[in-house]
């Protein structure tokens, strides 16, 4: 199995993400608090304007506190950049109805941003997937952008077990002309998939997206890889959870883990 994990933010950027870090002569890479100002630091008698590796707020990115990467620089989403982002995504016109719908709803948090659905999209395009799986559906946002991406002959396995979020989903699918290849199973989604092997479909998907309670994500993943073929990808959600996994209290992960069976 290869993986690789994807720091994709949603939609509820916060300013502090803007860290800045100034580097210390022959020590470690002091970390900022973006609160805090750039001006009384620069002033400082003990760190000199040469020492900045980068300390612009609007453009902040955050370079590895670890001498072994170099000073590797990796971008930090700021708002400024996600609204970007966001401008940029071609959001089809359904889907942007359904997350204005979903807007008003309870658990709206939940639903994937729009650059995250393109990215499903684009990987079951590349994948040439026909057979794919969601689970945790909520009001249809991901599985409807996977729906659109799949071909005609293309089926979706959706599991949810809310059946109000649901009723708008299956809305929108029925909108978007999809229905036919979206099998909706209202229930446990652990007891779908463990149906979906008894029933003899054992590596016949090609992608499945996995968005739903995160306690289950092991069993989730366990029975996803009996289902996938070699060669399918699985994408877990939310492994880096708002970034507290690098937190030695919360041990879960927001971002992507995108895993390839092989
Ligand atoms: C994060 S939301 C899914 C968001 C969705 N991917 C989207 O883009 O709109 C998680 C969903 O998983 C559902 N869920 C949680 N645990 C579940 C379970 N054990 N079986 C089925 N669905 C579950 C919840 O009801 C919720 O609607």
């Amino acid at each position: 199995m290869g993986c690789c994990t994807v720091g994709l933010q949603r939609l509820s950027i916060l300013p502090f993400q803007n860290v800045v870090y100034l580097r210390r002569p022959k020590k470690s890479l002091l970390k900022l608090h973006p609160f805090s100002s750039a001006t009384p630091v620069l002033g400082s008698p003990k760190i000199k304007p040469s020492q900045i590796v980068r300390s612009c707020s609007a453009n902040a990115f955050v370079v590895a506190d670890d001498a072994k990467y170099g000073n590797k620089q990796v971008i930090s989403i700021t708002p400024r950049l996600y609204d970007y982002i966001l401008a940029n995504v071609r959001e089809p016109e359904i889907l942007r109805q359904l997350r204005e719908e979903t807007a008003s709803m309870r658990g709206s948090q939940m639903q994937v941003s729009p650059d995250q659905a393109q990215l499903l999209a684009m990987l079951v395009q590349i994948l040439g997937a026909e057979r794919c799986i969601e689970v945790g559906v909520y009001t249809g946002y991901s599985s409807l952008a996977v729906a659109l991406a799949l071909p005609e002959s293309g089926l979706l396995v959706a599991c949810e077990r809310d059946a109000k979020s649901l009723e708008v989903a299956k809305k929108y699918y029925a909108q978007a002309n999809v229905s036919n290849k979206v099998h909706v199973k209202h229930g446990l989604a652990a007891d779908t998939l463990k149906s979906l092997i008894l029933n003899g479909e054992a590596c016949s998907y090609d992608f499945a997206f996995v968005d739903a309670e995160k306690r289950m994500y092991h069993e989730y993943f366990e029975l996803l890889l009996q289902l996938v073929r070699v060669g399918g990808v699985i994408v877990m959600d939310n492994v880096l959870w708002h970034g507290k996994v690098a937190d030695p209290m919360v041990p879960i992960g927001d971002g992507i883990t995108i895993c390839r069976k092989r």
